[in-house]
């Protein structure tokens, strides 16, 4: 595949979607969302939030079907609506138009299903790393072996086993960072949502995480949905990528990942190095550049993920 230089056109949507690295054989491409299928099915998602002087428009026809087994990250400039589709997956914010579909039932509220992973670890200071994890495995009611069971098994799956009895002022940030996952993932949800997880990181500590987290994607095979701004960790983690454009929020790429690489095959500076990678990236950031100026009036009011997310919780 050849992507020319950083004009925004797009390639023929075939190229993308049939590379021949990528396996497509279980990823869903029909409607199984709403018929019993455990991936996500976004079907006409609009948003807008009534602000006094003026409503903004988030997002407009968001349709995405998801396989149980997906890992789609998503790029788009700032106000494009990313956050505002998580919160909406998540269940914390109802879709002004439109419905979302976990499982074949509709999903309208928070529930154990969907587990969510944000910025910041935040977790809890007074309590050991193995009692953070432990805490949203007891609210699932489950017997004290099997919290057990489950703790040590997560501690050991983020590389955190030695680390159970400690606090979290103890811990690295990227440590947190994996206690936080370990946290999300111990519920066993079936879908996993991350908000720019790895954004509060130095850049070694970061591919650290990236590492960790396709490995943990690759054992577990969740369905992750993951938001960066990042290119290069969009290129390395997602089997899949969707763009984002904004004002208002719409997918304008979604295709198969032609340069994702299983773990073990590549490391991820050789992957980083490929040809087909460096043009792929170079594609992406011409895209959301694009993106970025047609929504430049949206851009200017647009507020700090960190600000949203407390308004809504
Ligand atoms: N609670 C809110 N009230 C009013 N407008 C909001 C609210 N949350 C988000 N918006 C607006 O909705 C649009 C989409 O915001 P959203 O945070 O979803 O975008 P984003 O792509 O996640 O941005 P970023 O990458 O900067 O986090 C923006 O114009 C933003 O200003």
């Amino acid at each position: 595949m050849t992507v020319e230089g950083t004009s925004a056109s797009m390639p023929p949507r075939g190229a993308w979607t049939s590379a021949p690295s990528v396996d497509r054989s279980s990823v869903t491409t029909e409607t199984e969302g709403a018929e019993g299928a455990e991936g996500i099915k976004l079907d006409g998602i609009s948003l807008t939030y009534n602000q006094r002087r003026s409503p903004v428009h988030a997002l407009k026809g968001i349709d995405l079907d998801l396989a149980s087994d997906d890992f789609v990250c998503v790029l788009g400039p700032s106000g494009c609506g990313k956050s505002s589709l998580l919160n909406i997956i998540a269940g914390y914010l109802e879709p002004t138009e439109g419905s979302v579909w976990i499982g074949g039932t509709e999903h309208i509220e928070p529930n154990a299903q969907v587990g969510v992973v944000f910025q910041h670890a935040n977790l809890f200071p007074w309590l050991t790393i193995a009692k953070n994890i432990e805490f949203g495995v007891k609210m699932a009611r489950l017997p004290r072996e099997e919290r057990k069971r489950r703790v040590d098994a997560y501690l050991e799956l983020v590389g955190l086993s030695h680390a159970g009895s400690q606090l979290p002022h103890q811990l690295s940030g990227g440590m947190k960072q994996r206690a936080a996952i370990a946290r999300t993932l111990a519920t066993d949800p079936s879908i996993v949502l991350m908000d720019e997880p790895f954004s509060a990181l130095d850049a070694l500590t970061r591919e650290s995480m990236q590492l960790h987290l396709r490995s943990i994607w690759q054992k577990t095979r969740k369905c992750i949905f993951f938001i960066t701004h990042d290119v290069d960790e969009a290129l390395l983690l997602g089997r899949r990528i969707v763009i984002m454009h904004p004002n208002p929020g719409c997918i304008v790429q979604d295709f198969m990942n032609p340069v994702f690489v299983p773990e073990g095959e590549v490391s991820f500076s050789d992957a980083r190095a490929g040809k087909e990678f460096v043009e792929l990236r170079r594609f992406l950031i011409a895209q959301i550049a694009v993106g970025s100026e047609s929504g430049s009036e949206i851009e200017n009011v647009s507020r700090s993920g960190a600000d949203k997310r407390t308004a809504l919780l």
